[in-house]
């Protein structure tokens, strides 16, 4: 038997990721010990149930404590005061990373607290769900999907091959890029989709005119899309929100730029100019499929690849 790629990796926050992570690790031999911690006693005990680790621990430094691989998988807001917490613990050699899905404030959060001889290295699968919580995790979660890594000033290049290697292990690509361009591709693509969803489903629950049992009934596929992304862990979005916030605010000022050229066209009857656009964005989605990103029939994709609600 080969012997595997980390003797010992601990999962800090036990939701969709790294339960996903958990179940990965596990399927493929990654890790000779997988420890897990997360602050709540009640998801540490299901994380148990599910049997996700080998140890299972409410203090993070503990579940640390002697790891070769740390992965912080908790809301970004979370950060500081875990990197502070498992300061001490952390094994000279060891690779610190992440999942989070903003980057720059990582990099400021968690830098300041990693010892000498520690590797950090910010990472973001680019694979999740609208799902949150140890039952929500699956082993295919990161498939063919991306991991961006983000490697600081002097990241030592043998530490981020181990990882990029470990990302590949788990069913990724691996692309690297600076934490600030991370944040303003993520933006756009990720961020400002879940905002809009988050509004546009708010608008519709606020309207006195429509009853609530007429926005689910009468709920198209288009709307119900947004629904899904609006369902998303609040509290992941809001750290989110706050720790992106420059880049979300400058994608949001061209969107309402943009927005408001739509609603003069809308207004004035310029049907070309609606139809140009509409032509240029389905272009956009047929790129996507060809090259090979997407099902063009989501939901049936979905059913097949991820798991059932909880309930
Ligand atoms: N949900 C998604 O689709 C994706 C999420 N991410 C990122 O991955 C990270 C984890 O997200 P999910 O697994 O979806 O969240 P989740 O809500 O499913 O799980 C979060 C876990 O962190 C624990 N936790 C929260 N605060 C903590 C603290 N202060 N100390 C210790 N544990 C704490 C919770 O108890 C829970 O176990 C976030 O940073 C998120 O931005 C990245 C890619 C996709
Ligand atoms: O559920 C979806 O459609 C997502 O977009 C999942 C997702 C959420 C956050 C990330 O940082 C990355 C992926």
């Amino acid at each position: 038997m080969t012997s595997p790629m980390f003797d010992r990796i601990a999962l800090i926050g036990i939701g969709l990721i790294g339960s996903s992570l958990a179940q990965v690790i596990r399927q493929e031999g990654l890790a000779g010990h997988i420890s897990v911690s997360t602050r709540s006693e009640a998801t540490l005990a299901r994380a148990e149930e599910l049997g996700l680790g080998d140890s299972y621990a409410l203090d993070a430094a503990e579940a640390v404590d002697g790891a070769d691989l740390v992965i912080l998988c908790v809301p970004v807001g979370a950060y500081e005061s875990v990197a502070k917490w498992i300061q001490p613990v952390l094994k000279p050699g060891a690779i610190l990373t992440d999942a989070g899905s903003t980057k720059g404030s990582v990099v400021e959060a968690v830098m300041p607290h990693v010892p000498k001889g520690v590797h950090f290295i910010p990472g973001h699968p680019i694979a999740g769900t609208e799902q949150s919580g140890p039952d929500a995790g699956f082993p295919a979660l990161f498939q063919n999907r991306w991991c961006i890594l983000t490697p600081v000033e002097g990241t030592d290049p043998l530490a981020l091959e181990k990882l990029s290697a470990f990302w590949r292990a788990c069913g990724s690509d691996v692309d690297t890029m600076e934490p600030d361009h991370h944040d303003r591709v993520l933006a756009i693509v990720s961020h400002l989709p879940h905002i809009i969803a988050y509004n546009i489903v708010g608008t519709a629950d606020d309207l006195e005119t429509v009853t609530k049992s007429e926005v689910i009934k009468y709920s198209a596929s288009g709307f119900r899309d947004f629904t899904r992304l609006a369902a998303s862990d609040p509290t992941m979005w809001r750290d989110v929100c706050l720790n992106n916030k420059e880049a979300i605010l400058e994608m949001l000022s061209r969107f309402s730029e943009d927005l408001a050229s739509l609603q003069r066209a809308i207004r004035w009857g310029d049907g070309d100019k609606l139809f140009d656009l509409f032509t240029r964005t389905r272009g956009v989605r047929r790129s996507i499929i060809e090259a090979g990103q997407e099902t063009d029939a989501p939901d049936f994709g979905r059913i097949k690849t991820e798991p059932q609600s909880r309930s």
